[in-house]
């Protein structure tokens, strides 16, 4: 097949075949043959370049979107079309690390101010009250945030970190348990371990209540369901595109949606709503616990404070959005290190220089630079959220990379286009935590000093960036440190003993892979 023909079909035979499809389908439509024949000429994004297919119709958006593996797709579209490509007829992708802050921030863009969230990605067609997720509206988000942010400062974190130290001193022990009695060994699957600890901490923090997931060694139900969930609802959000289909979909949804998901999603929320009964039931340990819901209880009294519904959104929400990506860069770190002993062996090193484990506390893991580094580099190589962050150019359009982009054009960065890019990181594709040590920065000889390293933002950037973030930074150090300090992780002798990242489905989220590790009392 020559280049032409498989840059329009693609390389392979499904790709053919429904792009065939696709194309039988664009030529009967006007629109469709209007975006491919007139349109490009005329439109505000014919100058960017792209598929054919892709600037003509939304369909091999969604097909990539569905096929599992949208960020590795749009990467190679990337490489091959360039830094910024019109990936839908009204959307434009970009993989320049300048990009960031015209779009998501502009306290040094081009522009007059962040670019808001997209309606149709984030917001809320029901209607009805919203969490600060899917708030649109600036003035809104920035109230939610006001009354949040002091919840989740550096400072709340540090009166947070007895309950951090209590259950991942649990998640130890229990490890322990296990090992002692099996000849100072034991084989688990990390990605399990990651997810009790961090679901019970969450737990704790906005309900007032863990949910004992280590105590049992196991899930609560609706846990099991939660990556399907989410995976659902990512589905259904790129429907939007399509209100016929969306509104279909909302007459069949009932018969379409798993009945267990539904019922597991049911019985969270009635759950989640009788642990916040309870919680609050005893008013005065709102002003004495440091936890999260205590914070965001007391702002319900004053002008503007979050009112009890949407405390509980919100709550429900934290629980999502902390666990699933600490876990995701939890296990992207530990598969890494598995594979790289030498990073292993100097982080060793490094935590292990503490004589006692009740020396690795929160202020001191903060100050560790390979630890930091580690993470650092799992967030660029395993970021839990590929699919980028959508939002909608201002109505009279802005300029995103040097680029003047017209109004109401959705736009995001694609990680993992930018964070495997050999133009902006020294072998991209090799674990490299050195990429983030002091040297990198100050020495012009380390191969590393022309990294674009603030071209990674796991986190996000601007208005909307992750309110959890110095929570997810003290959890992620005290986990790793703590299980460094004590074991040996060793790659086990047993299926799933690696994972091979880039095969994982991405729905929104990695539908992370198991990993067994084993981890072995420490020897040194
Ligand atoms: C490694 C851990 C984490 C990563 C990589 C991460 C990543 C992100 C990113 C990239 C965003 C911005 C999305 C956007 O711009 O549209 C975000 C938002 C958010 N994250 Fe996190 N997050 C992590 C941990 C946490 C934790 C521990 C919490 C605590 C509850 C949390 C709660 C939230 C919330 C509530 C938002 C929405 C913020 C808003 O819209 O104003 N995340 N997160």
């Amino acid at each position: 097949m020559s280049n032409f023909s498989g840059t329009i079909l693609g390389n392979d035979v499904l790709s053919r075949v429904i792009n065939l499809m696709i194309i039988g389908l664009l030529v009967r439509s006007p629109l469709a043959y209007y975006r491919l024949r007139i349109q490009p000429f005329f439109h505000p994004l014919a100058k960017f370049p792209g598929p054919v297919l892709w600037r003509a119709s939304r369909l091999p958006y969604m097909r990539a979107a569905w096929g599992k593996h949208f960020p590795y797709v749009v990467q190679k579209l990337h490489a091959q079309y360039g830094e910024v490509i019109r990936v839908a007829p009204n959307e434009l992708s970009f993989s320049g690390p300048a990009a960031w802050d015209d779009i998501y921030s502009n306290t040094e863009g081009a522009n007059n101010g962040a670019f808001p969230k997209s309606e149709i990605w984030h917001g809320n067609p029901d209607g009805g009250p919203a969490s600060v997720f899917t708030t649109i509206n600036f003035k809104e988000h920035a109230r939610i945030r006001r009354f949040m942010d002091p919840a989740f400062s550096e400072r709340a974190v540090l009166k947070q970190e007895p309950i951090l130290q209590e259950y991942v001193g649990l998640c130890i022990n229990k490890l322990r348990e296990r090992a002692s009695t099996n000849d100072g060994k034991t084989t688990v699957n990390i990605v399990d371990w990651f997810n009790f600890t961090l679901f019970d901490i969450v737990g704790e923090l906005s309900f007032g209540e863990s949910f004992d997931c280590l105590k049992k060694c196991e899930y609560e139900g609706w846990m099991d369901q939660m990556a399907a969930s989410m995976k659902l609802h990512y589905l259904s959000i790129n429907l939007r595109h399509y209100p016929i289909i969306t509104a279909l979909t909302k007459l069949l949804g009932p018969f379409l949606v798993p009945k267990d998901i539904v019922a597991q999603h049911m019985d969270y929320s009635q759950r989640s709503a009788e642990k916040l009964k309870r919680r609050l039931a005893s008013k005065d340990s709102i002003d004495r616990r440091p936890d999260i819901i205590s914070q965001l209880m007391r702002s319900e009294d004053r002008d503007e404070g979050l009112t009890s519904q949407e405390v509980l959104l919100n709550s429900m929400l934290f629980i999502n959005a902390a666990s699933e990506t600490t876990a995701t860069t939890l296990t992207g770190v530990v598969n890494m290190l598995l594979q790289n002993p030498a990073s292993l062996a100097k982080l060793e090193t490094e935590i292990r220089d503490f004589s006692n484990q009740s020396d690795l506390t929160l202020e001191a893991l903060k100050r560790l630079p390979y630890l930091n580094a580690v993470l650092q580099e799992a967030l660029r190589m395993c970021n839990p959220n590929p699919i980028g962050h959508l939002r909608t150019t201002p109505p009279n359009g802005g300029i995103v990379d040097g680029h003047f982009v017209a109004g109401n054009t959705l736009v995001t960065i694609q990680p993992q286009a930018l964070c495997y890019s050999s133009k902006y990181f020294h072998e991209p594709e090799a674990w490299r935590p050195e990429r983030w040590l002091k040297d990198a920065e100050t020495n012009p000889e380390s191969p590393y000093y022309y990294g674009h390293r603030k071209g990674v933002r796991g986190f996000g950037w601007g208005p909307y960036i992750c309110v959890g973030e110095p929570l997810g930074w003290a959890w992620m150090r005290l986990i790793i440190a703590s299980m460094v300090w004590t074991f040996d992780l060793r790659k086990a002798n047993a299926p799933n003993s690696l994972i091979d990242w880039a095969a994982q489905d991405v729905f929104g989220i990695v539908i992370k892979h198991p990993l067994n590790v084993t981890f072995q009392e420490r020897t040194t």
